[in-house]
């Protein structure tokens, strides 16, 4: 049966994964019909409308409008997009502070109603702020942080496109290794040794280019702004005592409903060169694997359904341990210890945009009115068992590590 699955996989486009873009959307819309002015003038506004506590009493006034009028993936994308961005300043415009407990019919409606077709929940995801939420300046030019944009952002100034946009560049270094993936399966299927160690040294190289663009991270991003402003508002309702209860989706459900917060764990890149790999993170490390488990559920469908048919197929791991081939053995080690380096890259950058400044506001909290932050903090203890984001980055950079195929 993994002749036929992953004969499958050869047609990348069918999983909407594009060769020269990965994961990400090529080409996002940027403009929806005019009938949809009043979801796009609001979400166009957002970090003003929030700062001028302006925002609650415009969405009060937006009609509830039908979602008939969209046509095709990408206007849904964006759609969804603008409501997204919408919907977690409305939660979270007081901080943290002050939470509403109720959405709007006039966003809860159309919200649900898109996030139903596209197959993804109604709060703000990666594929969302991430993937669809870009355009080219020069629509000929190149996709580099010169030429990019943000469409939408939150309060915290340029820190929001520099942190949205470097995932962006992350997600495009990793198409050539994405793009390696049907050929590896091929090669397996057909003992193909010798373009098997090619797409390999190919996928290596494609995560050794991720990590060269997180370094833009460090003049992209301010790490106050980061950590006290654009971070509360990646924040969920689910496992957050400030939400205990959850959110009531007005209109569309009777009782309040919960979901995760944003985290890259919803990126299936990451997923999938882990599945490729055979890194398998488990619940040992203390952090919960069925988080990463569900994050999948937070991803466009096609996307699920790669890594899944990927999983479902045959074992590289198994492949190049039975051929006991040296060049195959170097180059399987050279992905995974590439993966370990991009993780361990990650974790001094987790610990420079939030263990440090989370530092400093306990300090201020000692002496000021302090900051509000554990729980209400996307990139902190949800879905981590309890071990805090740090415990389950490194756990997940350790696992890694330990994928390497040991001499024989
Ligand atoms: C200011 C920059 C960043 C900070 C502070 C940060 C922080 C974190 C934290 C705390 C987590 C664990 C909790 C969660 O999933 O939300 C996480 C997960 C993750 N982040 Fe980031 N991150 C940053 C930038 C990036 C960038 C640019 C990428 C590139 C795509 C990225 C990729 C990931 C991935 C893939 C995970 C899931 C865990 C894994 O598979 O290793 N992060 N990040
Ligand atoms: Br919603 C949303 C979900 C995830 C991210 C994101 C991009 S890179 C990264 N590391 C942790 C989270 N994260 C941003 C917004």
């Amino acid at each position: 049966e993994h002749e036929d699955k992953s004969e499958s996989l050869q047609n990348l486009e069918e999983f909407h994964i594009s060769e020269e873009y990965g994961f990400v959307l090529p080409d996002p819309l940027t403009e929806l019909p005019d009938y949809y002015a009043p979801w796009m003038n609001v979400a166009a506004n957002l970090p003003h409308l929030i700062e001028g506590h302006q925002l609650r009493r415009e969405v009060a006034k937006m009609p509830l409008l039908s979602t008939r009028y969209l046509r095709g993936h990408r206007q849904l994308r964006l759609a969804r997009l603008a409501l997204g961005f919408i919907t977690m300043g409305y939660v979270w415009q007081g901080g943290g502070r002050q939470t509403v407990k109720i959405l709007p019919r006039a966003l809860a409606v159309p919200y649900c109603t898109i996030s139903e077709l596209l197959d993804l929940p109604p709060i703000l995801v990666y594929a969302d702020c991430v993937l669809a939420n870009w355009k080219k300046r020069d629509p000929c030019g190149p996709l580099n942080a010169e030429n990019l944009d943000i469409l939408f952002s939150f309060p915290g100034g340029d820190s929001n496109k520099g942190f949205f946009l470097v995932s962006l560049l992350v997600e495009a270094a990793a198409a050539a290794g994405i793009k390696a993936i049907p050929i590896i399966v091929n090669a397996i299927l057909h003992h193909g040794l010798c373009s098997l160690e090619t797409a390999l040294q190919d996928v290596a190289l494609s995560i050794c280019k991720m990590r060269e663009a997180f370094k833009l991270i460090h003049e992209g991003v301010n790490p106050g702004a980061f950590f006290r402003s654009l971070r509360i508002y990646l924040s969920g309702w689910k496992d957050n005592f400030l939400m205990p209860e959850g959110l009531v989706y007005e209109g569309v459900w009777d009782s309040p409903k919960q979901f995760f917060g944003g985290s890259a764990a919803q990126s299936s890149t990451l997923q999938c060169f882990d599945v490729l790999l055979g890194i398998q993170h488990s619940a040992a490390q203390g952090f919960s694997a069925e988080y990463l488990g569900c994050m999948r559920d937070y991803m466009p469908a096609a996307h699920r359904a790669f890594i899944q048919t990927l999983a479902s197929g045959p074992s590289l791991r198994q492949f190049v341990l039975a051929t006991g081939d040296a060049g195959l053995h170097a180059a399987f080690n050279k992905c995974v210890s590439e993966l370990a380096a991009l993780r361990s890259y990650h974790m001094q950058i987790a610990t420079k945009y939030i263990t440090i400044p989370a530092g400093r506001c306990q300090a201020e909290q000692q002496q000021l009115g302090g900051c509000v932050h554990e729980g209400t903090s996307v990139l902190s203890e949800r879905g981590t068992g309890g071990t805090g984001f740090m415990g389950f980055l490194k756990a997940i950079r350790d696992t890694t590590r330990k994928a390497q195929l040991t001499e024989q």
